[in-house]
């Protein structure tokens, strides 16, 4: 199938503001041609100060002559003040546009997809790829078009006044294009995809270095613990530089090509005049040494668009890419779940396509049951998890909540019966209040606050300077993990959804702090199916059900007691466990 071109591509997204567009395309040109009347002027009051005796009639001729170049510049300028105006507003609307697709297909996503794509990429391509495609049409067309008007009609000037050296004038001009075609090449472009490559690596591995300040600050490191963000830098500046480097040449190669229109006009002023100069031609090599700069500048547009035409093309790629992602799959006759059961049937999952982070799993959790998943690190708890709100879908095997395949339960639907607390949970920067109430929109503020006492958040209310109308991360707001968990627990019990995935958080900055978010998660789990991600084995123990997650599989599972009978898996990560409690107890004696 013939690919579209990337100006079919935005006009897409214009809309019925491409019209905008077109007519900024007209204008442009037209400014451009109306810009070269002047030189005409000009052309004769060079005729008329070389020829004329000064009498008064011809005064008022060169003054009747320089008010009308003044006045074709001047209209000029205003024509390409209107084309600007028109190619803005539909540049806006398509950035905009391109924005609004973006985020809108970007929460039909699988919300696993963010994790994987990277969130700094995806910030990158929403922002400044939309800002680049922006420029392109706001500028960089009007400016193509006035571009292309400019040589047409200076060379038809050029050749009206005497064709030989209008036709030596072109000669740079062909030089001028033929170096840029090889600057703008396919090597060339393939230096540039490059070059926009690390630069978006660069911005994703800035945003997670910035993540990461609390632990590179912690241990006293400095940036090259971070490795991948120091190879990202060291890649970026290694592109920009091969980039640079394979312009240099071509580039010195252009700039002398384009300036050097002055070099064929006296050769050819000493070639034609050997045999004597006549006034003539006198007066058209000079009109030609005055108009011929604008061939050099609107060269130098048309080069420098084409590298911009380079950079939207790789925006739009990206804009693509992100646009392939495809949303999950939605039911056309939705299935809807009955109890608060979770059923995991021989499902597998894999990140990569070749190694397999789950394999054939399965599991049951009856209604109102408390089922834990532990088991060593990387093992597969968190992606076993995710399937459930379909962060992702298995590739092989189904997952089923109140007996419905969560493929086709309605996504609005499932998200109301499966919540999911994270590990580190994200409050917006908003009130407590509206933080809170995203779990229940419609929910009372009395409601919010009971929410937040079974939470375990009264005393964090307390301390705040508003209460629960305090803006988080703002005017000196700030809560730790473990309050921030007991916030997004408050969030949860206010949405009452039957089904619960707790992904219990790894560390707390304090005993106190931990006890009040286990006694949070204990106070969300009533009647209500929870699955745990326990990273600490002493919550577990009244789970119903462990499921000990090993490799990506189930090696055991049972109640507490029966795995610790059982004197496998489990049973020595409990003795580890109360060794490593035993030591902290007598370190702390
Ligand atoms: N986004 C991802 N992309 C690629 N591989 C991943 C991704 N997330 C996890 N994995 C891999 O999948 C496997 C299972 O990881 P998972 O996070 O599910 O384990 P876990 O048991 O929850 O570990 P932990 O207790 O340390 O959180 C690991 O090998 C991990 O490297």
């Amino acid at each position: 199938m013939k690919e579209k071109s990337n100006l079919a591509i935005l006009m897409e997204y214009a809309g019925g503001y491409r019209y905008f567009t077109y007519a900024s395309w007209g204008l442009s040109a037209l400014s451009a041609l109306l810009a070269l009347a002047p030189f005409c002027y000009i052309w004769i009051i060079i005729r008329e100060a070389l020829s004329a005796a000064p009498d008064f009639s011809a005064a008022r001729g060169l003054v009747y002559n320089g008010w009308m170049a003044l006045f074709f510049a001047v209209i000029s300028l205003l024509v390409y003040i209107a084309g600007l105006m028109c190619s803005h507003v539909a540049a806006f609307r398509v950035a905009a546009n391109i924005r609004r697709e973006l985020m809108r297909h970007i929460v039909k996503l699988p919300l696993g997809f963010t994790g994987n794509f990277g969130s700094g990429r995806l910030r990158k391509i929403v922002n400044e790829s939309s800002v680049a495609t922006e420029s392109y049409l706001a500028h960089q067309l009007p400016d193509r078009a006035g571009a292309i008007a400019t040589p047409v009609g200076l060379l038809v000037l050029l050749l009206i006044f005497d064709w030989r050296l209008g036709a030596l004038s072109l000669v740079p001009v062909l030089m001028g294009f033929s170096i840029m075609a090889r600057m703008t090449g396919g090597q060339m472009r393939a230096k540039m995809q490059e070059y926009q490559n690390a630069l978006e690596e660069m911005s994703n591995e800035a945003v997670e270095y910035v993540r990461g300040i609390p632990v590179v600050k912690t241990f006293g490191q400095t940036v090259f613990s971070f490795r991948k963000f120091k190879d990202s830098i060291d890649r970026y500046c290694k592109w920009v530089t091969a980039y640079t480097e394979e312009c240099r040449r071509p580039m010195l190669c252009y700039t002398a090509a384009v300036n050097s229109v002055f070099a064929f006009l006296v050769a050819a002023g000493l070639f034609f005049t050997r045999e004597g100069v006549t006034e003539e031609f006198l007066l058209n090599l000079l009109f030609y040494i005055i108009a011929t700069p604008v061939i050099s500048v609107t060269l130098t547009k048309i080069m420098f668009q084409s590298r911009d035409a380079m950079i939207v093309d790789d925006a739009l790629k990206r804009i693509g890419n992100v646009k392939a992602a495809r949303p999950l799959p939605e039911s056309a006759a939705p299935a809807h779940p009955h109890g608060a059961s979770v059923d995991v049937e021989d499902a597998s999952y894999s990140y990569d396509g070749q190694r397999n982070a789950v394999t054939d799993i399965s599991l049951r959790v009856r209604a109102g049951e408390i089922a834990a998943l532990v088991g060593p690190s990387g093992g597969g708890k968190t992606t076993l998890a995710s399937l459930i709100p379909r962060f992702f879908d298995p590739q092989h095997g189904r997952v089923l909540a109140g007996d419905a395949d969560v493929r086709e339960i309605d996504k609005d639907e499932l998200m109301e019966t499966v919540s999911f607390v994270f590990q580190d949970s994200r409050l917006i920067k908003a009130t407590v209040l509206e933080n809170v109430r995203m779990g229940n929109p419609g929910a009372s503020r009395d409601e919010v606050m009971g929410a937040l006492a079974a939470a375990q958040c009264a005393e964090i209310i307390e301390k705040l300077p508003c209460g629960i109308d305090s803006v988080v991360g703002a005017d000196g707001v700030y809560l730790s993990g473990g309050e921030q968990q007991r916030i997004a627990i408050a969030r949860v019990m206010l949405k009452n959804s039957p089904i619960v995935v707790l992904d219990e958080a790894t560390s707390f900055a304090d005993p106190d702090n931990e006890t009040r978010v286990q006694e949070a998660f204990s106070a969300l789990s009533k009647e209500k199916s929870v699955i745990l991600i326990a990273h600490r084995l002493s919550t577990v123990v009244n789970a119903d059900r462990i499921f000990v997650i090993k490799e990506g599989g189930i090696c055991e599972s049972g109640s507490f007691s029966e795995l610790k009978k059982r004197g496998g898996l489990f049973c020595k990560m409990w003795d580890d466990y109360l060794t490593s409690v035993k030591w902290k107890l007598a370190k702390e004696a």
